[in-house]
This record gives C-alpha cells, sequence and structure tokens, in this order.
C-alpha cells in the first residue's frame, strides 16, 4: 500500500518534471534527481510487480505545444534503456560488434525527404507525435535541404547547440536558459524561424529510418548519412568481443569537455542492424541500442549566502554562494539557481551543507540541501532601485522575482549597449555583460559616467572578470571615444527613428557641430526641411530632447567629448574624381569597414548610396559582390575594384 502511494506520488512529480523540461524548456530539477526517481519508480514497479497506467517508464515522456502543427512519426520514437557501469554495458553487448557514438543533449528531430528534397522537420513530442518544425529546421546552416537520393528517407538526429554558441548568446537572451539543450529546444520550436537564425543550431545525424537504403550495419549507415551530407554524430566501432577493459578504452577516447556540443553520455548500438531488431522494444525504449550517463560527482561544501541582482528585463536572478570547491581542476564557489521553486525547494540557509556538482561536467549546480535550514531570506525590494518586487510566472511555467519600475537602472543597460555598440560610439570591451555589471552597481548612471570609470577602478578590478590589464585595455577604448563625429554621437543616442543615416545628414546640416545642432532644436528648427527627413523624425527629436530624464542621460557625456569636424572642412571635399557623385560599396573590402567606406565617401564629397540605380556613377566592388554587382553591370554603371578606388585617390593626391 505504502509503495503504491510512493509510486504515485513519484509519477506525479516526474509528470510535473516532464512539463516543465518538455513543454517549457525550463527543466524545474536536475537531471541527476529526475534520473533518481525515475529508476526508484521503476525499482518499486519491478518489485511490487505492479505498473500504474500512467507510468514514464511505459512510454515515452514529451509534449507538443498547442502553437505548432501536430504530425504522427512513421515508427515510434523511443527513447533509450540505461547501462550504469561498465560492466552493464559489457554484458549488455554480449560480446556483440557495436557502434559507439556520443549521446548528444539537445532535441530529437526527424528529417524527410521526398525525390531528394527536405519536406518536413518533427520533434520527438511523445514519440508518437511530434510538431512540424520545418520552418527552423531549414534554416540550420548545416541541414541539406537537397540530397542525392530519389527515394523516401527519413532521417534522425539532433539539433544542438555548441557551448560556446551557448555562452555567446545566453547573455544576450531576455530569459537566458539554463542549459544548451533547453536553448535548443526552444529555439526550434519558436514560430518565427527568423529569431533563431543567428542561433548556430546544428543537426547531428544518428539514425536512418528508411530500412535497406544505407546496408546493413549501423556503420554502413553512417557513412551513407554522410554521403548524403548530412554532418553524423561522432562514431566508433567496438569490436566482437570485446573485453571490459577494451570497452573502458574506447569510452575513454569520449571526453566531453574536449567536445565542442553537449552531451551527457554515449551510446552503444549493435552493428548488425538485423540483429539489433530482433531485440524488439518495449514502449519506452528500443532494445537495440542502450545509454551510458556520466556520472556527475558531487562534492560537499557550505552554503554561504545568496547574491541577488537585477536583470534588463527587471527579472531577479538568484545566485547561490559557498565555499571554494575543487572540480575537475577548476575552483568553483557560485551556482546559479534558475528560479524561485528551486529556491525554495532548496531552503537554503548560511553554513547549510549542500553537494554540489558540475551538470554535464560543465555547469555547476546544486544538488541538494542537506541541512535545509531554510534561513535564508528573499529579498522583497529591488537591489538595484529598491522597488517592492512582484513575484511572476515566466513565459517558462516557472516562478521569477521581477521588478517592474519601468525607471529601474537595469533597464538602463539597454540603452548603454546601444550607446556603447559598434555601429555608435563604437566603446570596446563595453558589452553587455560588463555594461550590466557596471549599471547594477552604479558606477555608471549617465553616459558621462563611461569617462569616469577610473573613480570606480578598484571595485571593478574586484569583479570576476577583471584585471588591471583588461581595466587598462577598457580604459583606452573609452579614451579613443573621447573624440567622436556628431553623426557617431546622434545615432548612439537612440532617438527613435533617427539612426545612422539621420546623423549623417545633421552632421552635414550643422557642420559636425553639437551646439550648432542645438542651438538649431532652440531655435525651433524644421528638420523636414532636411533630405530623407519625415515629419515623425522631427517631432522624435523634439521629443527627445525635452524629455528631462533623457537629457539626465546623455548631457553629462558633453563635457567629455570633443567633436570631430573632419568631414565637412576636408580640403579633398571637392578636387577629386568622387566629389558629387553617387557612389555604391559592395561586397568586403579590404581597407575599409562598412562604415568606414561611407565616411570616406562622405569627406570626398560624394553621396553614399545602399542600392544601385541608374543613378549610380560608381560602384566599388569588394570580395564575394552579389546581385548588386550584376545589377550594376546590367545597367552599365562604371565599376572600380578596391584597388582601382585606391589608386584614383592617390591619383587625386588623396590619403586612402
Ligand atoms: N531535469 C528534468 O526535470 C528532466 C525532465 C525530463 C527528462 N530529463 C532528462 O531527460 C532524460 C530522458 O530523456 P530521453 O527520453 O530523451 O532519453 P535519454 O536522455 O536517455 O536519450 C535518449 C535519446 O537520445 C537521443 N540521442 C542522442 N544522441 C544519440 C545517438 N548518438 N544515437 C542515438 N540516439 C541519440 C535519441 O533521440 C534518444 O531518443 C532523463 O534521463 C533526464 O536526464 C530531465
Ligand atoms: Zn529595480
Amino acid at each position: 500500500m505504502q509503495n503504491l502511494e510512493r509510486m504515485r506520488e513519484l509519477i506525479q512529480t516526474i509528470k510535473e518534471a516532464d512539463e516543465a523540461y518538455y513543454k517549457y524548456d525550463a527543466p524545474i530539477m536536475a537531471d541527476l534527481d529526475y534520473d533518481r526517481l525515475y529508476d526508484e519508480l521503476a525499482a518499486l514497479e519491478r518489485e511490487t510487480g505492479t505498473i500504474l497506467s500512467s507510468s514514464p517508464t511505459q512510454r515515452v515522456s514529451g509534449e507538443v505545444l498547442e502553437s505548432l502543427t501536430a504530425v504522427r512519426h512513421s515508427r515510434p520514437m523511443l527513447s533509450a534503456d540505461k547501462c550504469k557501469s561498465v560492466a552493464d554495458i559489457h554484458k549488455y553487448l554480449g560480446g556483440h560488434e557495436a557502434v559507439l557514438s556520443w549521446k548528444l543533449d539537445g532535441l530529437t528531430l526527424v528529417l524527410r525527404y521526398e525525390n531528394g528534397k527536405l519536406v518536413q522537420a518533427i520533434t520527438r513530442g511523445d514519440g508518437l507525435q511530434g510538431e512540424d518544425v520545418t520552418h527552423t529546421v531549414r534554416i540550420m546552416k548545416n541541414v541539406p535541404l537537397v540530397i542525392p537520393c530519389k527515394e523516401p528517407l527519413e532521417v534522425r538526429g539532433e539539433g544542438v547547440i555548441s557551448w560556446k554558441e551557448f555562452h555567446a548568446l545566453n547573455g544576450t537572451l531576455d530569459e537566458p536558459y539554463a542549459h544548451p539543450r533547453n536553448l535548443a529546444a526552444g529555439s526550434v520550436r519558436k514560430l518565427n524561424a527568423e529569431e533563431v537564425r543567428e542561433r548556430g543550431l546544428s543537426f547531428m545525424a544518428f539514425d536512418l529510418i528508411s530500412d535497406n537504403l544505407g546496408g546493413s550495419t549501423k556503420w554502413e549507415t553512417l557513412r551513407f548519412l554522410a554521403q548524403m551530407g548530412f554532418t553524423t554524430v561522432g562514431y566508433s566501432i567496438l569490436a566482437a568481443g570485446a573485453s571490459e577493459e577494451a570497452v573502458r578504452q574506447a569510452m575513454d577516447f569520449y571526453q566531453p569537455k574536449e567536445y565542442a556540443y553537449p552531451t551527457d553520455g554515449l551510446i552503444f548500438e549493435f552493428n548488425d542492424l538485423a540483429y539489433g531488431r530482433s531485440l524488439g522494444a518495449t514502449g519506452h525504449h528500443e532494445n537495440r541500442m542502450t545509454a551510458f550517463k556520466w556520472p556527475d560527482t558531487r562534492y560537499e561544501t557550505k552554503f554561504r549566502r545568496l547574491e541577488v541582482a537585477t536583470t534588463r528585463t527587471g527579472m531577479i536572478s538568484l545566485t547561490a554562494a559557498f565555499d571554494d570547491v575543487v572540480i575537475d581542476g577548476t575552483t568553483v564557489n557560485h551556482a546559479y539557481l534558475h528560479n524561485l521553486d528551486n529556491f525554495t525547494r532548496l531552503a537554503l540557509g548560511p553554513g547549510d551543507t549542500i553537494s554540489v556538482y558540475k551538470a554535464n561536467m560543465i555547469i555547476p549546480q546544486i544538488a541538494e540541501n542537506k541541512t535545509k535550514s531554510g534561513g535564508c531570506p528573499l529579498p522583497d525590494v529591488c537591489p538595484c532601485c529598491g522597488s517592492t518586487l512582484v513575484v511572476r510566472q515566466s513565459s517558462g511555467g516557472t516562478r521569477q522575482l521581477y521588478c517592474e519600475n519601468e525607471a529601474c537602472p537595469a533597464r538602463l543597460v539597454r540603452k548603454f549597449v546601444h550607446f556603447c555598440s559598434k555601429t555608435r560610439m563604437e566603446i570596446k570591451g563595453l558589452d553587455e555583460q560588463t555594461l550590466t555589471t557596471f549599471v547594477q552597481h552604479g558606477w555608471v548612471k549617465n553616459y558621462g559616467d563611461l569617462y569616469e570609470l577610473e573613480r570606480h577602478k578598484e571595485e571593478i578590478l574586484k569583479t570576476p572578470g577583471f584585471g588591471e590589464k583588461s581595466f587598462a585595455r577598457l580604459q583606452n577604448a573609452v579614451d579613443e571615444r573621447r573624440t567622436c563625429t556628431l553623426n557617431q554621437f546622434i545615432a548612439a543616442l537612440g532617438i527613435p527613428e533617427v539612426g545612422r543615416h539621420a546623423g549623417r545628414i545633421l552632421n552635414r546640416k550643422f557642420g559636425g557641430s553639437w551646439d550648432a545642432f542645438e542651438r538649431a532644436i532652440l531655435d525651433q528648427f524644421d528638420f523636414t526641411q532636411l533630405e530623407d527627413f519625415g515629419q515623425v523624425m522631427n517631432d522624435n527629436i523634439y521629443c527627445w530632447y525635452s524629455d528631462e530624464e533623457e537629457a539626465k542621460l546623455w548631457r553629462p557625456a558633453l563635457n567629455h567629448i570633443t567633436f570631430l569636424k573632419e568631414e565637412t572642412t576636408m580640403p579633398e571635399a571637392q578636387n577629386n574624381p568622387f566629389a558629387g557623385k553617387t557612389v555604391v560599396a559592395t561586397g568586403k573590402l579590404e581597407n575599409y569597414t562598412r562604415d568606414g567606406i561611407q565616411m570616406k565617401l562622405l569627406s570626398l564629397g560624394a553621396r553614399p548610396a545602399s542600392s544601385v540605380s541608374k543613378k549610380t556613377d560608381y560602384l566599388i566592388v569588394g570580395e564575394n559582390a552579389g546581385s548588386k554587382l550584376t545589377k550594376a553591370q546590367t545597367l552599365g554603371v562604371t565599376t572600380l575594384t578596391e584597388q582601382q578606388f585606391l589608386q584614383m585617390l592617390a591619383d587625386a593626391g588623396i590619403e586612402a
């Protein structure tokens, strides 16, 4: 009776974890704990001989989002059974030849091809039905849209994001993900494919569903997939009759820390496909393969305190700080807690004994709190602005603390990011992460503060990732921007609709002088007189200028900046072959950036344009030039290589 009760409880908990994991891509527990609950349930089922109908051991867990179209699989997509030790694997193989491969930790996908064309891509879903994700799979860079095989073909594989891409991308997202797997799953299941184009998703093929196409062995199948143009998962062959030691050696070859993609173990599959099929399947897994999961070693330490910070979206991030532990050679003392539910579950209090591990050997996590004193209070006000915090259910289905103050400095980060970005003020090294830290600590409150970082040098040097050298580099980058052009500065201000192009026009009109620009505003100048300026832009300038809160942000910067006037005063503006001409540049140039060539053309008194038309006088052609070159050739526009352009400048006595 007691057992049955516990089984029901386990099924319920696993169900909740499944929903968070598969539906919202936001796990509420560590894989380790999930697997433990699962094992406990399986053991009870064996012991009691009873299996409840809703048991996750009898079917594949998964969810189909209502927003995506459900598609039935041509064959059930099952999970893999697990072995816990090398001895278990050795026993499972029973002396048969096998293929060993990385168990990729992403989102399983099935791609269907007909007449050599990709026609559909589906997620695993609940194993019987998946979600149609053709739109996002199409834009993965390594998915072949056409293959040299006319017969219907179905290939299975994993949609993954590399650790590198994950680290670069996660910080820029409104709601960061706990793991690349969740980011991959969340990205593939987006409705709008354009949003995920830059996310570096890859498809790694590991299985061919159409019989008889790839040969009679797993090895031949993987080779066939590679010939079709797929990137296959990394694999090796384990010879027939391999000893336990030989199995161990083959496994040692796979070191997850050295692998670019997230992986949580290895997959062993019988090389002889007919033999594998003869072993059959359960409702949960196929017997032709088994998985080995790397054990996460746990380390005991003491929890010290909770660290809170307001993120760009107003969400309060919770991080546990604990005494140093060395895991796999690196010192670890912080673990991100993900959400309020996780925090509540752990019931942390200062001095508590906790066990920590690196999930997939990479991300530090708290596995459990052994003493659960619960003495650590949650903040009730924003650490950044002091507003009362509220609890919100995030789109991930979990609870988070939020600061709802629109004027909270955390939201300033966005403006700072814009101001410092490459195509605006271009202050190198002031990326989003750094700016977030600076804003959260109150070291920068307005753009002028960026020029006075020296005042906080000591504190900055204490933040992780900063040393004397990187601080000096940052200061150099800031110093370089004590001079800038008026157009750069205007574009950096973030006046709605008034961007880089408008900045250039204003720069020309006001001779590069801020004072002249400001005087014009005070004199109620009608900006619609300017080329390409509409009423909205005119109104936005006045609206922005009269916003006192905005002015507190930008005005202090004027004390630190000298405006360069080179562009309009340069003598070369008249005496050169490009003065007054409409010039387009295309492709990658060797000596100029995209902005650089525009600036150069302006300084020559030319009109830089972005598209080729009959009015274009010259097209400067760089590497990999595309349709613009074709169009120029059709219209008979003079094209110049970068070298010819430089030569013409030299002939006119002008420096490049
Ligand atoms: N943390 C949580 O709350 C939570 C919730 C649900 C599931 N989980 C995790 O997910 C696991 C269950 O997920 P699952 O059903 O995908 O099983 P699994 O993790 O055992 O993986 C099996 C799957 O791996 C894929 N795979 C990857 N590389 C492969 C390769 N080289 N060859 C063949 N197949 C390969 C296949 O699609 C296969 O179906 C649990 O053990 C748990 O760790 C965690
Ligand atoms: Zn706040």
